[in-house]
This record gives structure tokens, sequence and C-alpha cells, in this order.
């Protein structure tokens, strides 16, 4: 099959994951006969810096007419004192609101052999399995105002947690749907104590699961989820929530399989260009030294070849090389346990290929 691929690999270690990324699917097609055609494109720091905004018309022009995008990270400390709305971040923001992808995929997998690369205990993580369904083009991201203020008694600052009901309505049934193809329970983490939009939150996804009788359904408040991810992981198939809950929790998910650098993501509507991405940023403590894991990045190949080009042989190959690679023993720095040998981004990605190569050859 010919597919076009934008790539936009950013800042920090962004270019050196995405470079990964590339190779793995230059091995994908060779091996399994595919064209898949790159064309690069500008965001965030970089694009501020040669262009003079995050988001040049011309990535987003590009985003549109491919048939999936990879991304690598945007951001670092020489761009963080721009105002808001010309940050790196903001670029991101602008592709996703773009492209319309309000349903952002994180799966969350506790690796077997990665279970001592966890400060959690062994028999809390192991056999973790979750899906966190991230609404990702509204809520507090994206809700008017967002401004500082000059009022009479002094300055202020607002920012907004604004969603239209049918933008919950969607997010909330996509995690439905996601849910029938899992073990089939729902958990819906919102602040309905507090926020309005969570209690209108909570009315649509009890709505929304009288479509739904066979998926199970419950609500849980986001402080408690943060701490039960922690506590009982397992107890998760699917959890739904607003876009900054998502990404708070996300993160602190990575940690049940043993680092940031091990997990991906799928943003997708199902209709269009899906875009694909590792959860973690542009770690500028560790940038242009080849020390990144890249596996997050080859794990979101593996989304871009399952949901934007339907390759699930291909996407189960890139997956299960990952799974051999750390079965062997092969370890990037922040998956390492004491006196293990610590590879680099291009030899762990080189190891990653050799399986992919063995597998299929075989
Ligand atoms: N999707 C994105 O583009 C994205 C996501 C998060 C943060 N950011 C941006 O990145 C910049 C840095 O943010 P931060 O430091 O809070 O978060 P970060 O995710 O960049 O880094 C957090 C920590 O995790 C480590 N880490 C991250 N990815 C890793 C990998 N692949 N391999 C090994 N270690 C890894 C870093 O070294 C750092 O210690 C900021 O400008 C932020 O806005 C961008
Ligand atoms: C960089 C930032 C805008 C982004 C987000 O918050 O969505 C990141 O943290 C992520 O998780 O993809
Ligand atoms: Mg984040």
């Amino acid at each position: 099959m010919n597919k076009t691929i934008t790539v936009l690999p950013g800042d920090g270690i962004g270019p050196e994951v995405i470079k990964a990324a590339q190779k793995v699917l230059d091995t994908v097609a060779e091996k399994f006969s595919h064209q898949f055609t790159y064309q690069n494109a500008k965001i965030g720091g970089v694009a501020i810096d040669e262009d003079g905004t995050p988001l040049p018309q011309e990535t987003i022009d590009l985003c549109k007419k491919s048939d999936g995008v990879l991304l690598g990270a945007v951001g670092g400390p020489k761009w963080d004192t721009l105002p808001g709305h010309m940050r790196p971040e903001r670029g991101l923001l602008g592709i996703r609101k773009a492209l319309e992808l309000y349903a952002n995929l994180r799966p969350v997998t506790a690796h077997k052999s990665l279970l001592d690369a966890s400060t959690l205990k062994r028999e809390v993580i192991e056999g973790v399995d979750l899906m966190i369904v991230r609404e990702l083009t509204g809520g507090l991201y994206f809700g008017q105002p967002q401004e500082r203020r000059q009022e009479n008694d002094g300055e202020s600052v607002v920012d907004t947690l604004y969603y239209k009901n049918y933008e919950i309505e969607r997010i909330i049934r996509q995690a439905f749907e996601l849910a029938r193809l899992r073990r089939k329970k729902v958990t819906s983490v919102d602040k309905a104590n507090v926020l309005e939009s969570s209690r209108v939150w909570r009315e649509i996804a009890i709505a929304v699961h009288a479509d739904y009788p066979d998926v199970e359904l419950e609500h849980m408040l986001v402080d408690n989820a943060a701490m039960q991810l922690i506590r009982d992981p397992k107890q998760f198939d699917v959890v739904v929530t607003e876009n900054m809950f998502g990404d708070i929790l996300s993160d602190e998910a990575s940690m049940l399989t043993g680092s940031l650098g091990m997990l991906p993501s799928a943003s997708i509507n199902g209709n269009g260009p899906g875009l694909y991405e590792p959860i973690h940023g542009s770690a500028p403590d560790i940038a242009g030294k080849n020390l990144a894991n890249p596996l997050a990045t080859i794990l979101s190949v593996a989304m871009l070849l399952r949901y934007s080009f339907l390759m699930q042989e291909e996407a189960d190959a890139v997956e299960t090389a990952v799974t051999k690679v750390l079965e062997a023993g092969y370890r990037t720095g922040d998956i390492a346990e004491k006196g293990q040998p610590v590879l680099s981004t291009e030899e762990m990605t080189e190891k990653v290929i050799e399986h992919i190569q063995l597998a299929v050859t075989n």
C-alpha cells in the first residue's frame, strides 16, 4: 500500500525519537512491501525560530493532505518566556484542533520484563493493561476567555473550562466503543463534587450508557482516580476524562510501565488523518545526547499502522519486536536497573529493527 505520512519532529528529543520511528517505518515498508512517503514540516520552537509562528499554515495543509501524522515533541527553555499565544505548545494544541482530533488514546501496558524497572510493587503492576481516553480539543485548554486582566481592585487572570454537550457525548461514546473491544468497563473520571462541567459530564455519561448495556460504567472523582491508579491500577479498563485531567493522569500512569518514555498515543476522530505521538515532552535535560528512549514513539508508529492504515499484522510486528527487545534485556537509561548496560537511542532502535526483520523473515 502507498501511504503519505507528515512528519513533525519538533524540538528537543523530538528529532531523535522521530528518526528512530522513521527507521522502523522504513523496515515495515521493506518487509511488508508498502511504500511510505514522508513529508517533513515544522511545528513548535523550530517553527517559531524559522517562520515566526509555532504552527505555519503550510504544516496544517500538509497534515490535512496526508494519511497520518507522526509527531516528536515541542517546547523547551529557549521559548519559555514567550507570551502564551506564541509558545511552541500552542502549535501542538493548534494542530490537534485544526484536525479536530478530539479523542486521544493513551494505552498503558506494563511489560512483564519491566516490572522491576518501576518503583511500584510487582504485584500491583503485573498485568496492567488500561486505556486512557482523553478529550483533546476542548475543556480547560481551549475554553475562552483565557486572559490576564486589569481590574479596579488589582490584576486578575482567568482560564475557562468550557464544553459543548456534544463534545462530551462523542468522547464518552468513543470510550464505550473501545471498552466493547476490551474488558467492557468504563471509568468516567470527573470532579462532579465541585465543577458544573463535571456534573453535566456525569449526566451525559449516564445517558450514553443506555446505548451500551453490555458495558459497565462507574464514576470516579479525579483525586481518588489519581490515588487508585497507584493503589490498584488493575481495576481499570477504559478511563475517560476531560482534557487536563487526562494529561495529568496519563503522565502518572506512565510510571506503571516504568517510564514516561514508554507511553505512545493516538489522536483520532474517525475521519481524516490521525496524529501519533509519544506522551512525553522534549526532555531538554537529555536532548541531543542520544539518550532518549525511542520506544514510546516506536509504539506510536504501531498505533499509526493499526488505527490509520488498518495494518494489523504490521502493527503486531512492531509491538512484538518491542516486547522481545525488552525480554532480551536491552534498556535505555530511563528503564535500566542497576548493573544493566544502557543503550543509546540509536542502539535501541537498531535492536527493534533487528527483531522486526527476524520475525518477518522467519
Ligand atoms: N507532546 C509534547 O510535545 C509535550 C509533552 C509534554 C511536555 N512538552 C514540553 O516539553 C518541555 C519539557 O517538559 P517537561 O520536562 O515537563 O516534560 P518531559 O516529558 O519533556 O520530561 C519529563 C522527564 O521525563 C524524561 N523523559 C521524557 N521523555 C523521555 C524519553 N523518551 N526517554 C527518557 N526520558 C524521558 C525527561 O528527561 C525528564 O526528566 C516543555 O516545554 C513542555 O511544554 C511537550
Ligand atoms: C505540551 C502540552 C501542550 C501537551 C498537553 O498538555 O496536551 C503535553 O503535555 C501532552 O501530554 O501531550
Ligand atoms: Mg502531557
